[in-house]
């Protein structure tokens, strides 16, 4: 109670980051992180008497059932108030079955919950001193505290240690797709930014800003995914399971011929290895969540969205050249092929927290492992070739004609330099 008590009379600014960011997440359990947190935060906002700015991180992808989105808010179809009250009475089961219904053409739970979750910042903002940013996908820092920086697998980063460690080998994405990856640290500048804005300069209505790098500063996914590789080339991860590789594919047929052959099969000889040695097959079970990991990531690197960034641009105009390089939003500055490589090795040292010291041994392993790969392709190559010879008299008169052509070939070539001589 006093706790609750000094935070009402001593907080001056909220910046609401909390969420879940799951996307499979349960619709009830959403609701209540992104929704019913956010209306009950804004109630305790009402009664903080010294409150100077409330800002509230949704996402860019509040609305990618939009392809052009501008920085205001989308009504959704049923009330946030409705959809509180429901959850509070409605069992699992159907929950469940109106989820698709309420999701609409959104493709999962936290795009809904966090659309909702904004409806309710513009319903319940009262007398409150409000703004709403919306980042697109957040990655490793640009520059503070350092480059590359990262902290958890959301988002690219998960994709990126599964292509380092050679579990990740080909993804349904389109190459020419934007890839709107905005740093850290970008995220943290403009919040910082947009809370001194609200607080000081008080805008009448409840301000947008969209935090985004599509249409300022465009990368696309093949450039991303040639770069990430190019960087593991140089710096590879350590017991990489086979050799970086990322095939990118839009066709469902190629995607299911990928899976099975790059992701499925190999996982099942490993596992087979596996048990052949006495250990527990684990690699098919890690494969399967890789692919549903995919399948959930997909929608959002095979579309491309434009952000309006008018809001974000004016805020900038606003700070004073000292504030503008101290708190730099501006992404237009950002070199993406120098940001991925420190992505990159970020991933490597902060996250998987591995050794430079290593690279050289983990370059030894990716050269066994591209041995292994020969050597298991040339006596597949051979296994195959026996058993067609077995079969078909074609498959036999060629092979005879090439052993034939071979052994003429040798005879004349031993023949001339005996000549020679
Ligand atoms: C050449 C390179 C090309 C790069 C090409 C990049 C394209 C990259 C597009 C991104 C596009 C996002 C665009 C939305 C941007 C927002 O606004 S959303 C905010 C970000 N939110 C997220 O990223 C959450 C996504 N994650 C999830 O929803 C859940 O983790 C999943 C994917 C449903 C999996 O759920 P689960 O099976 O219950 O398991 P969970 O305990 O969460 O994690 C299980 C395993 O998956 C792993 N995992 C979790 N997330 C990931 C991930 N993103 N990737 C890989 N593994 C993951 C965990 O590490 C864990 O591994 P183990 O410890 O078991 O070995
Ligand atoms: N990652 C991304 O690509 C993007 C993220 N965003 C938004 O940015 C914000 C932060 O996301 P991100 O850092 O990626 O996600 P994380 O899951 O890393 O962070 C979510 C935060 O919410 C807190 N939290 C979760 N549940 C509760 C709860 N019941 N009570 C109190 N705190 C809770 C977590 O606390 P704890 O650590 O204690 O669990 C954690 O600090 C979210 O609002 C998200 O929607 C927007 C666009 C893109």
């Amino acid at each position: 109670m006093q706790d609750m008590q000094e935070l009402l009379s001593y907080t001056d600014i909220i910046f609401h980051c909390a969420a879940t960011v799951r996307f499979d997440d349960h619709l009830r359990h959403a609701v209540q992180l992104n929704v019913t947190a956010t209306q009950q935060l804004l109630l305790m906002a009402s009664q903080m008497p010294n409150l100077k700015a409330f800002i509230h991180i949704s996402t860019a992808f509040s609305n990618c059932n939009l392809k052009h989105i501008d920085e205001v808010i989308y009504p959704c179809p049923v009330e946030p108030k409705k959809i509180i009250d429901s959850m509070e009475w409605l069992d699992d089961a159907i929950i469940d079955e109106i989820t698709p219904k309420l999701i609409g053409d959104r493709p999962n739970t936290y795009t809904y919950t966090k659309a909702l979750g904004e409806m309710v910042v513009q319903q319940e903002s009262g007398k409150l001193n409000l703004a709403i940013i919306r980042p697109s996908i957040v990655g490793a820092t640009w520059q503070e505290p350092f480059p590359g920086w990262v902290d958890n697998v959301n988002g690219p980063t998960g994709l990126i240690v599964a292509a380092g460690k050679g579990f990740l080998r080909s993804i349904r994405a389109t190459p020419m797709a934007v890839a709107d990856l905005i740093p850290a640290d970008i995220v943290v500048n403009l919040t910082l930014a947009v809370g001194w804005y609200t607080a000081v300069h008080r805008p009448k209505s409840t301000l947008i800003y969209h935090c985004t790098s599509g249409n300022l500063n465009p990368c696309n996914w093949g450039k991303m995914g040639i770069q990430v590789l190019a960087t593991f080339e140089k710096i590879p991860l350590e017991r990489a399971f086979r050799r970086p590789k990322a095939d990118f594919t839009t066709n469902n047929v190629t995607t299911q011929y990928w899976n099975a052959v790059s992701h499925r099969a190999p996982a099942i000889i490993y596992d087979f290895y596996l048990r052949l040695t006495g250990r527990k097959p684990r690699m098919t079970k890690l494969m399967n969540r890789l692919l549903r990991t995919l399948s959930m990531l997909e929608y959002f690197i095979n579309r491309s969205w434009e952000w309006s960034t008018y809001n974000t641009e004016m805020l900038m105009s606003k700070l004073t050249p000292e504030d503008q390089r101290v708190f730099n939003f501006d992404v237009r500055q950002l070199n993406w092929l120098e940001y991925i490589e420190n992505y990159v090795l970020g991933v490597k040292k902060y996250l998987l927290k591995e050794d430079m010291a290593g690279i050289p041994e983990a370059k030894q392993h990716l050269k066994r492992l591209r041995n292994i790969h020969y050597l298991f392709n040339t006596a597949l190559f051979l296994i195959a070739w026996r058993l067609l010879i077995a079969r078909s008299q074609v498959a036999r008169n060629v092979w005879f004609f090439i052993v034939s052509f071979c052994y003429k070939f040798l005879s004349y070539f031993r023949a001339s330099s005996t000549l020679k001589v």
